[in-house]
């Protein structure tokens, strides 16, 4: 392919980013978006992006998708570098009729749109779309002052913020969690924090993938929104860009620092036994608040199945998966002001119980 054409000669392959916060329902609309393409005879590719060092969302995809993973750290900062490196490859090797960037739930998509704009001058990209997934019910108790329970930390208000300012299509999911007068409320703040973008509400992220291609080319939108955010006033930063890591065999803790993204922890455990199925639901369910997010892969000693699990905002759900590739069991929590290892403690002594 040749890579060094102008813009008017060239057919940009356009390049939707997917944001919102943990356990929003990205991978969901992903997972169908990309099938989608395939029924209509189109070629999506896919750049992952995990905070942990596995690939669980990658396992939900359908196998004949193009996929670069980017593991370990976020692409709106400590991995932005290896981020236009994926995308060129994957331009280059699959010619993709389009791209899905799959950001982790701390991600800040504004970040990327830079990192995007360089590598389309030496490739034919262009990002089109910024989506951003809302979770109804978290977002309608987050922004309630009567429910003082499973509040975020101010930092992760002030990302949910960020997140929601960059879309130019917001999708709000999980509706079939709230009631109409939930959704109404949770509008009316999505509206003050983004007056320009277009709003669809969705269960189990039923949107269709024609939405963003209908839609308009981003740079103008990108523009306006850019100048509306520098208006609206926002909940200050107080924290700078680093990760940090240290790690025990089998287990990897990541401290995430970020402008807006807070402290953020994501630790990642191999499981070298089966566990009950029953004592890991409770588990699960009584993890503190601030741990927004777990996910893994776990053997039942019940049911000798493997499944997948899934916590987000205290909703847990399990799917049998024979994984693809060579992947042990592993738990991974992200939170902030966690003792994940302490958790892992009371997982332990609950399972000896
Ligand atoms: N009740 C309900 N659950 C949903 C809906 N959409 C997604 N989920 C569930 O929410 C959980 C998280 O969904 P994901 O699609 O993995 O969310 P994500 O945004 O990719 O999460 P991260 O990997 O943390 O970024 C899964 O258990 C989904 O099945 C919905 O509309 N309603």
């Amino acid at each position: 392919m040749d890579l060094i054409t102008s813009s008017s000669e060239r057919h940009d392959i356009p390049v939707v980013i997917l944001a919102g916060f943990l356990g929003s329902g990205k991978t969901t609309l992903l997972q169908q978006w990309t099938q989608q393409c395939l029924q209509q005879g189109m070629k999506p590719a896919v750049i992952m992006n995990e905070a942990g060092d596995v690939n669980l969302d990658g396992q939900l995809l359908p196998e004949d998708v193009n996929m670069e993973e980017l593991l370990g750290g976020c692409i709106c900062c400590s991995i932005r570098g290896d981020f236009g490196m994926k995308l060129l490859e994957l331009v280059q090797e699959h010619q993709p009729d389009v791209v899905y960037v799959e950001c982790t739930g701390i991600a800040e998509p504004m970040e990327l749109v830079d990192a995007l704009t360089d590598v389309s001058l030496y490739a034919p990209v262009q990002l089109t779309h910024i989506v951003t997934l809302v979770d109804a019910l978290q977002m309608s108790h987050w922004i309630d002052e009567t429910v003082s329970v499973n509040k975020p930390s101010r930092k992760m208000m002030h990302l949910l913020q960020e997140q929601i300012r960059a879309a130019n299509l917001l999708i709000v999911n999980k509706c079939d969690l709230v009631q109409e007068h939930d959704i109404q409320r949770v509008e009316q703040q999505l509206k003050q924090w983004n007056k320009e973008t277009t709003i669809v509400y969705a269960e189990q992220a039923q949107v269709k993938h024609e939405l963003w291609q209908r839609s308009f080319v981003l740079s103008d939108e990108l523009s306006k929104l850019s100048a509306q955010a520098e208006q609206t006033p926002t909940i200050p930063p107080t924290c700078s860009c680093q990760i940090d890591n240290g790690h025990d065999v089998g287990c990897e803790a990541r401290t995430h620092h970020h402008s807006s993204h807070a402290h953020v922890t994501v630790w990642t455990r191999a499981l070298p036994t089966a566990v009950d199925s029953h004592t890991f639901e409770l588990w699960l369910k009584g993890l503190p608040q601030h741990v927004y997010r777990a996910k893994g892969i776990v053997t039942f000693s019940d049911t000798t199945k493997r499944y997948m699990f899934q916590f987000a905002y205290r909703q847990t759900e399990f799917i049998p998966i024979r994984p693809q590739g060579d992947i042990d069991d592993v738990i991974v929590l992200i939170g902030e002001q966690m003792d994940a290892e302490q958790l892992y403690v009371e997982l332990q002594e609950m399972l000896r119980a």
